[in-house]
């Protein structure tokens, strides 16, 4: 029989293959269940053994925890397991077990002093993002060629780098302004989708020096293309969409990463027959060399890249306004306090009197209570809220646990920063109080304060940005977004969540964690009055 089906049998093939094409899908789902499930399994008994000690959640044979948290949002499930097992556990996965660490000082040491490299077994899918799979700053090892790669794009998130393009910043944000003035205050505006054609407007001009025109409000290419593939990458998490490439999901992921890529392909063919503006990405890029093969990047590897900093950096920073602005509109006594802050220096637009004037670059690091406000923003809904995964290089001891080398150390930032354990039992309540102390440290005078502003923060608990050698590359410049824009929308328009959102805690339920932490199927709907009609 097998013989024929292989055809090896000469006689009558065609009825031998009929008979036998039942054993395809047979055989496969064997193939997926001994390699995908059994063998990493059996591989990661020796782990699980020795990992045995660590309390954690029950998991089920052989799939261990997967399923409490596919049935749970995974930042939930995860924030009630911190909750009950504390800021040091073990989660049992198919393939290994994971040591979950929320303890902050713990997460710095892992990430800044012994500075393990990532755990890129759950990377996968963001090498997926354009037609040729390939390893790109976030998925690729802490090797030369990461050094390499670092390095030359750095400069072009420096203070001096960012004010260059400052003012492209701002006429973005008065492009979207201008269309929330068009709607008029009765309208339910989602600010979350309003977020995110600003901040792919920024990064088409940051990383391409292109104009994809998103915050002209119409129907756009580049914002709808993005929008399927991270769709796409989100349904491939799934190991069964992943493993059945014939399903509709997994040939719809198909046909949009070719459109993405003829995106991503005509903005950097665009870009060959003028110089790029010269604070943009792709000038820096241009002149990496890999230094395994001694030459510049070739197009594959620059599609690559500026396929991930578009992605990375662009539903990221409009979440993460989105969500500051969802707790203003939620939070009548904090948004007085951003008004009077604003109105002091002369930002705030009242009725009667003389248009305010334009936020400028000192501005940013001035605006304490604001910068308080984000940072809260950003502690209770991270958009990278599962956080990173990191690999013991080595043996390491964790909360009194000896744990071996090879082991998976998870980092879960949205159960970090909500913990009790570590913020107290006002964890899950939205005060940006709490840092107004925090915020002090640099004067308005202080220009790199915008560069700066994020880091430092993990031994606090605080690392929406992670930190260390690995951290966000993008950071500053998505400070610099999330001030300048909010310091605009704020001294513009009043915000009030729309009652169908059912109030702040139930807008903050409805998340999902879908790659980032966005908000549910209603987006985030509010109405903006503006403050001098
Ligand atoms: C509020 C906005 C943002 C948040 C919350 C955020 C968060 C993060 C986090 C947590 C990481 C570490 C991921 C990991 O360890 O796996 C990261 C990495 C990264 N981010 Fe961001 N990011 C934001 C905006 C941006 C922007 C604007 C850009 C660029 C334009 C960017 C580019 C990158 C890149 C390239 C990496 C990989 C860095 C490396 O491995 O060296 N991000 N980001």
């Amino acid at each position: 029989m097998i013989a024929n089906y292989l055809g090896w049998a000469r006689e009558s093939p065609g009825t031998a293959a009929v008979t036998l094409l039942p054993l395809v899908p047979l055989t496969y789902l064997v193939y997926l269940v001994t390699v995908v499930i059994l063998w990493p399994w059996l591989k990661a008994l020796p782990s699980r053994k020795a990992l045995g000690l660590i309390p954690g959640p029950k998991g089920y044979p052989l799939v261990g925890c997967v399923i409490d948290l596919i049935r749970t949002p995974i930042h939930q499930k995860m924030q009630q397991w911190v909750c009950e097992y504390g800021t040091i556990f073990r989660v049992d996965l198919p393939a290994a077990s994971a040591i979950v660490v929320t303890h902050p000082e713990e997460v710095a040491r892992i990430i800044k002093v012994e500075r393990f490299d990532k755990f890129l077994q759950g990377y996968g899918s963001m090498e997926m993002l354009t037609s040729t799979t390939m390893p790109n700053i976030l998925t690729v090892p802490m090797g030369p060629y990461y050094k390499a790669l670092r390095k030359a794009v750095t400069p072009a998130f420096s203070t001096a780098n960012l004010k260059l393009f400052y003012p492209t910043v701002l006429k973005l944000t008065h492009n979207v302004m201008d269309h929330i003035r068009g709607l008029g205050e009765g309208a339910a505006i989602d600010m979350d989708a309003a977020a995110q054609r600003l901040t792919i407007d920024v990064i088409g001009r940051f990383a391409f020096d292109r104009d994809f025109a998103a915050t002209e409000f119409g129907r756009n290419e580049a914002l709808e293309t993005v929008a399927d593939l991270m769709l796409g990458l989100q349904r491939m998490m799934n190991p069964i969409n992943r493993w059945f490439w014939w399903t509709k999901e997994s040939r719809a992921l198909v046909a949009t990463r070719r459109r993405f890529d003829s995106v991503v392909s005509r903005a950097l063919a665009d870009l060959r027959g003028k110089p790029p503006a010269p604070y943009c990405l792709m000038s820096h890029l241009l002149g990496v060399v890999d230094p395994r093969s001694g030459k510049v990047l070739s197009g594959e590897q620059l599609k690559a890249e500026t396929a991930l900093f578009w992605i990375a950096g662009f539903e990221t920073t409009a979440h993460a306004i989105g969500w500051t602005l969802m707790f203003i509109s939620t939070h009548p006594q904090v948004e007085e306090k951003i008004a009077a802050e604003l109105e002091a220096v002369g930002l705030l637009a009242m009725p009667g009197a003389a248009a305010p004037r334009e936020v400028e670059w000192g501005d940013l690091g001035g605006l304490r209570y604001l910068n308080s406000v984000i940072q809260e923003a950003m502690r209770l809904m991270p958009p990278a809220s599962g956080g990173t995964a990191r690999q013991a290089s080595r043996e390491v001891k964790l909360g009194g646990y000896t744990v071996p080398k090879g082991t998976m150390l998870w980092i879960p930032v949205y159960a970090l920063q909500r913990s009790p354990h570590v913020w107290g039992p006002d964890a899950e309540e939205f005060k940006p109080e709490r840092w107004t102390a925090a915020t002090t440290g640099a004067s308005e005078a202080d220009e790199d304060e915008v560069v700066r502003s994020a880091g430092t923060m993990s031994a606090r608990g605080w690392l929406p940005f992670s930190e260390g050698p690995r951290s966000c590359i993008g950071q500053s410049l998505a400070v610099l977004e999330l001030r300048t824009s909010l310091a605009m929308l704020c001294g513009h328009f009043r915000f009030r969540l729309a009652d169908e959102m059912g109030g702040c805690e139930a807008t903050v339920q409805a998340a999902r964690q879908h790659i980032t932490l966005k908000p549910g199927d209603k987006g985030l709907l509010m109405h903006a009055i503006p403050r001098a009609p």
